[in-house]
């Protein structure tokens, strides 16, 4: 099935000056003055974007999909759904399922149900150790040569605390490019850990999660990698601290990326306030200095991208007493406004920087080459368009994912994705999901 050719008339490619963009046959075909005149636009549907930002799709290197074994949470295609929808064109997805993703067979699952929902490219990450339990290393190079080829390898939920295994993990992925992205929590510093350790988990009398325990890891596994010659991916970083231990690996030029999540970005430990478990996350929100510094961070580069660490949970594992609650939230469907609410609206970044951190670099980490790529001529046309003036209001209970834990729960927060396109294809046309001819309802 051929898609027809679109005709998208006057948006703004990384908000700089507006051109016409004609896509057709999945790529983009001709830009600016040259579109209009192209003769694949004599028959193209027409677009009218005015007004409207155009961006590279998203690339989320961080989602948790929860399929196999926790469909009640999400599936592939309700998250895929609501990566579409938040204007994704690709995800990675955590293998802390049940089944983990530890094996060729499992990544190879993840990867056809992504394809067969279509919305959105689904790339398995695989776990790096059996059953994520940190005692031998999981066959990485049979997920890598399997049909999901995969890149990224991660016991994400917990740390790859020993300093051997990780050291092994990160010789094995370097014959393929791979990149291990680690969850950094030093295990024995957070024992029944609920929030960060700090003023209001004493006044909470809630057990803490102290900012060192993320910190000593980073350090460690920079070292490492250092060590090995080999390549490190640091997950949700959240502290001051953090920050500092990566500028300096960086200007020694090791080879370590890292992401920031959006929650981070925005929400401190004062949330924890009420004992709403919406607000009960790993790593913890930490405090205001922590949320500068993450922000600065990401404007200045030491923090590469922006991953959404979406995690949703059912009901039954959110609404009940914090110490019991699962840790995690939703952020497909609200990523890209909170970073034009903490980095555009503050000047901290411009659309080019937004292209950067949710597409282009999270892309390059992840080892995509039809991802994340230029707007521009002969380029596969994964693209959304953003309406940088709108404002909508977050409800848990409408957003396409099967749970609703999002934090911004009555939270009115700027930019509507408009329109998502995969290959060429919408996924996403006037804000309302397009399902691929096939996939179902
Ligand atoms: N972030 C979380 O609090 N939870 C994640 C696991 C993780 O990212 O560590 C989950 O799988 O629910
Ligand atoms: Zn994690
Ligand atoms: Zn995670």
């Amino acid at each position: 099935m051929t898609t027809p050719a679109l005709l998208i008339r006057g948006a703004a490619p990384y908000g700089e000056e507006p051109a016409d963009v004609l896509v057709a046959d999945g790529l983009i075909a001709a830009v600016g003055v040259e579109a209009a005149g192209h003769p694949a636009a004599a028959d193209a549907t027409v677009l009218d974007a005015s007004g409207l930002m155009l961006l590279p799709g998203l690339v989320d290197l961080h989602t948790h999909l929860r399929e196999p074994g926790r469909e009640d949470a999400e599936t592939v295609e309700t998250g895929s759904r609501a990566a579409a929808l938040g204007g994704y064109t690709a995800v990675f997805a955590m293998p802390n399922t049940d089944p983990v993703a530890d094996t060729a067979g499992v990544v190879e699952q993840v990867f056809r149900l992504g394809a067969a929902v279509g919305l959105v490219d689904v790339h398995p990450i695989g776990a790096v150790t059996v059953g994520r339990k940190g005692e031998r290393l999981a066959e990485l190079t049979a997920m890598a040569t399997s049909a999901a080829q995969v890149r990224v390898f991660s016991d994400d939920g917990d740390c790859v605390s020993d300093a051997l295994l990780m050291r092994r993990a990160l010789e094995y992925v370097k014959s393929f490019d791979g990149v291990i992205a680690q969850h950094a929590q030093e295990p024995r510093l957070t024992v029944g850990a609920q929030m960060h350790e700090g003023d209001w988990s004493a006044r909470l009398g809630m057990t803490g999660w102290p900012a060192v325990a993320e910190e000593a890891i980073i350090a460690r596994d920079c070292l490492l990698t250092d060590h090995v010659g080999s390549r490190l991916h640091v997950c949700h970083v959240s502290t001051a601290g953090s920050v500092q231990v990566l500028a300096a690996a960086k200007a020694r030029g090791t080879a370590v990326t890292a992401e920031v999540t959006p929650h981070h970005l925005i929400l401190t430990d004062a949330r924890a306030e009420g004992y709403d478990p919406v607000f009960k996350v790993n790593p913890p929100l930490r405090t205001d200095t922590d949320v500068a510094a993450v922000r600065q961070a990401l404007a200045d580069g030491t923090i590469d991208i922006v991953a959404t660490d979406h995690a949703p949970h059912a009901q039954q594992d959110k609404e009940c007493e914090w110490d019991h609650a699962s840790p995690g939230m939703l952020g497909l469907q609200t990523a890209l406004s909170v970073v034009i609410e903490t980095m555009v609206h503050t000047g901290a970044l411009d659309w080019r920087g937004v292209a950067r951190v949710l597409s282009e670099n999270p892309a390059r980490i992840g080892g995509l080459t039809d991802q994340g790529r230029p707007v521009a001529v002969g380029e596969p046309a994964n693209l959304v368009l953003v309406d940088p003036e709108a404002r909508w209001t977050v409800r848990g209970a409408e957003l396409a994912s099967l749970s609703a834990n999002t934090p911004f729960e009555g939270v009115e927060l700027p930019g509507r994705v408009v329109t998502t396109l995969l290959r060429g294809r919408p996924t996403v046309l006037d804000g309302v999901l397009v399902d691929p001819a096939g996939a179902g309802a």
